[in-house]
């Protein structure tokens, strides 16, 4: 049965402390006002310092629970984070394209940590079998590297890169993100098929950002599900993400999480009291 409230599906890998993962996208999911749905692929022992164990949920058990959400209710549009192999991507891409959902791919493959989230050899499915099935592809630069198999040293060649994700690799869209250059503003270009559009903020002088990214893709997956443009989603996502670590809540030892509620702060830095940085 399709219901009036939009829906939204998140297939990914857990964070127990939270901040990133299908627990980062539920809350993203919450804030934003559509029914978050989630099937898990890999349950994660990590906190903000890093990855202590990762364990693979068999292909055949998350093909299942797709199955289970999709025979039941059907999402308005499906997100992907971290996916590890390219059994997982097979079925995956096989689920999407039979039940004919927008999809929005964040192609996760190390965690700011430097662990490894996604298999060496998962790459060329990747490319192959989810990337040309996606409305939207949202790398960070080193992914955009390794998807291209080329160095992005500037803000040109990020352009270049999101308009080859689209003309090479077959995604309806791409948005390359700017949190990894290390100088200058946090710039996000997205390209649409026909134009390039960016996104510039100034860059936040902060550690906490775990799951900023995973947190980015599923606010899009959100506005989508809304029905907004690519380009309003994206631009709600920038918004969304920019307060969310502009008023990050400094939990944990090392790279702790963003605020998924600091859009409603609105400017006014201060929770319970607290001045938030
Ligand atoms: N220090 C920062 N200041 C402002 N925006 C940032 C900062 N770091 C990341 N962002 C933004 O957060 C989003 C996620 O980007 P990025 O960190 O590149 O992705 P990922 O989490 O996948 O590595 C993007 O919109 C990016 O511009
Ligand atoms: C399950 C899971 N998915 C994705 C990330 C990447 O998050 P980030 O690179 O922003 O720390 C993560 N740490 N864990």
């Amino acid at each position: 049965m399709k219901h009036s409230i939009p829906s939204v599906l998140t297939i990914a890998g857990t964070d127990p402390t939270g901040g990133a993962g299908i627990q980062a996208d539920l809350k993203a999911f919450q804030e934003r006002e559509v029914y978050g749905m989630s099937v898990v692929t890999s349950v994660i022992a990590q906190n903000t310092l890093g990855v202590q164990g990762v364990e693979h949920l068999p292909t055949q058990f998350i093909e299942q629970q797709m199955e289970s959400v999709l025979t039941d209710i059907s999402p308005d549009v499906i997100k992907t984070g971290m996916v590890a192999s390219a059994g997982m991507m097979e079925v995956i891409a096989e689920t999407i394209k039979r039940y004919s959902i927008r999809y929005v791919i964040d192609p996760v493959m190390i965690a700011k940590s430097g662990d490894h989230l996604m298999n060496a050899d998962a790459k060329q499915t990747m490319i192959d079998q989810l990337i040309p099935l996606a409305t939207v592809v949202t790398p960070n630069i080193p992914e955009a590297e390794v998807l291209l198999s080329e160095s992005i040293h500037s803000l040109a060649d990020a352009e270049d890169a999101a308009r080859r994700i689209v003309h090479e690799l077959g995604a309806n869209a791409a948005v390359v993100k700017g949190g990894h250059h290390v100088e200058g503003d946090a710039i996000d270009v997205l390209y649409d098929g026909s134009a390039i559009h960016r996104f510039p903020t100034a860059r936040i002088a902060t550690k906490h950002t775990h799951g900023t990214g995973c947190t980015y893709s599923a606010v899009i997956t959100a506005e989508l599900a809304k029905g907004y443009s690519i380009y309003d989603s994206v631009h709600t996502a920038k918004k969304f993400i920019t307060d969310a670590i502009r008023y990050s809540l400094q939990i944990g030892k090392g790279n702790g999480p963003t605020n998924h509620w600091g859009h409603r702060l609105q400017g006014i830095p201060e929770v319970n009291g607290r001045v938030l940085k």
